[in-house]
């Protein structure tokens, strides 16, 4: 097959480009750029998107002995994924801008151009697996999976995917790299959210958003207890950077239980009312018959799972939690996974929407 691998100049990538061209794949390389102003975001040590990585993936690319391309995706990147991001945060969800990338970027725009191209497939450094049976499941390597944000992606986008790290562990990989004399073997895996230098989350929507002074209200009594410069900038279930105005004795702990944009009000409360039994998730993706299941269901990246009894209407996944859940964010994904013994496998995904 004609495939082409993208390849972000760290080892997991690299690797995986090796192996599908060591399986007797026609392979190319491509990088993404995804900054606009590389310099603005992180460097090398933890980035994917710096002029380092580039460089660090074409030498991959010389030393596995494949032609190699930068490809510019960086309006494509900002228009779908970075303006994604801060429109959501600022309609109160909290989103997961790889989860994103992986739908509209590297498996829509990049998958698109390819095929475009001639190409079959793109392989990617992803821990996760594809089964005969064309369903995505956990990679064997459960700390390092990445099935939850592959989990948007289509049947169609799933039959021109290759993911061949799947089978072992990240420590694996790595002792791999080496052997083959790529330099990266060693680099860090990258961290946090490539776009924000800093890591500074709230900054980076400040700076977008501006400032928006509003009230942080105490759920129980609808008591104005403290005062927050943009409810943009919270998270539901958070607890750390309130600034509450609380008088002793009442020092028990709250949490933001809801985010309101049109009031621009935060609620907050104790940790007992964050628990939801009833999770429901828009722009669902369902690769199962069955419209009614039992399955676990995962609520946020690396996050628990939860038994749960989940049906599909068509238009939305319900599920109903076995035991309740804390502080389940809208904006999130719902993904539902089937115990498999070769890997849970993912039968659906959703955008969460509401909670009860
Ligand atoms: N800038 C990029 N250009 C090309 N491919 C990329 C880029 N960023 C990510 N990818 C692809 O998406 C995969 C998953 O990206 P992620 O940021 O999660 O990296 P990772 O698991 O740390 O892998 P790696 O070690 O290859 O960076 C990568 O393995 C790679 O195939």
């Amino acid at each position: 097959m004609r495939v082409l691998a993208a390849m972000s100049g760290g080892v997991d990538s690299a690797v995986a480009a090796a192996r599908a061209a060591e399986a007797g794949h026609d392979v190319t390389g491509v990088h993404l750029a995804l900054a606009r102003n590389p310099q603005t975001y992180r460097s090398g040590a933890r980035g994917c998107c710096t002029l380092e990585d580039a460089r660090d993936a074409r030498r991959a690319a010389d030393v596995i002995g494949i032609p190699f391309y930068v490809w510019d995706m960086a309006e494509q990147f900002h228009e779908s994924v970075v303006d994604d991001f801060v429109a959501e945060y600022a309609a109160g969800r909290t989103p997961n801008p790889c989860l994103r990338c992986n739908e509209k970027i590297k498996f829509e725009a990049v998958l698109d151009r390819a095929v475009a191209l001639g190409f079959d497939a793109v392989v990617t450094g992803h821990h996760a697996r594809l089964g005969a049976d064309g369903l995505l499941r956990r990679s064997v390597d459960y700390g390092k999976d990445q099935s939850y944000v592959l989990a948007v992606l289509t049947a169609a986008q799933l039959s021109r995917a290759m993911f061949p790290l799947g089978d072992s562990t990240k420590a694996l990989v790595r002792a791999e790299a080496a052997e083959r004399g790529l330099a990266v073997a060693d680099k860090p895996d990258s961290h946090d959210i490539c776009f924000i230098a800093d890591g500074d989350t709230r900054k980076f929507l400040a700076d977008r958003l501006g400032s928006q002074p509003g009230d942080i209200v105490e759920a129980t009594t609808g008591a104005v207890i403290g005062q927050h410069a943009g409810a943009y900038a919270y998270t539901v279930g958070q607890r750390r950077g309130l600034d509450l105005r609380i008088s002793a004795p009442d020092r028990n702990p709250r949490y933001v239980l809801s985010i309101t944009p049109s009031t621009n009000t935060v609620t907050v409360g104790p940790s007992s009312a964050l628990e939801v039994s009833t999770v429901v998730g828009t722009r669902p993706i369902w690769h199962f018959s069955d419209f009614s299941v039992e399955c676990s269901v995962q609520l946020r990246a690396h996050g628990s799972v939860f038994p749960a009894s989940v049906s599909f209407d068509g238009s939305s996944l319900v599920a109903s939690l076995a035991s309740p859940a804390r502080g389940v964010a809208t904006g999130q994904a719902m993904v539902c996974y089937q115990p498999s013994p070769d890997g849970d496998i993912v039968l659906g995904s959703a955008t969460i929407s509401e909670t009860s």
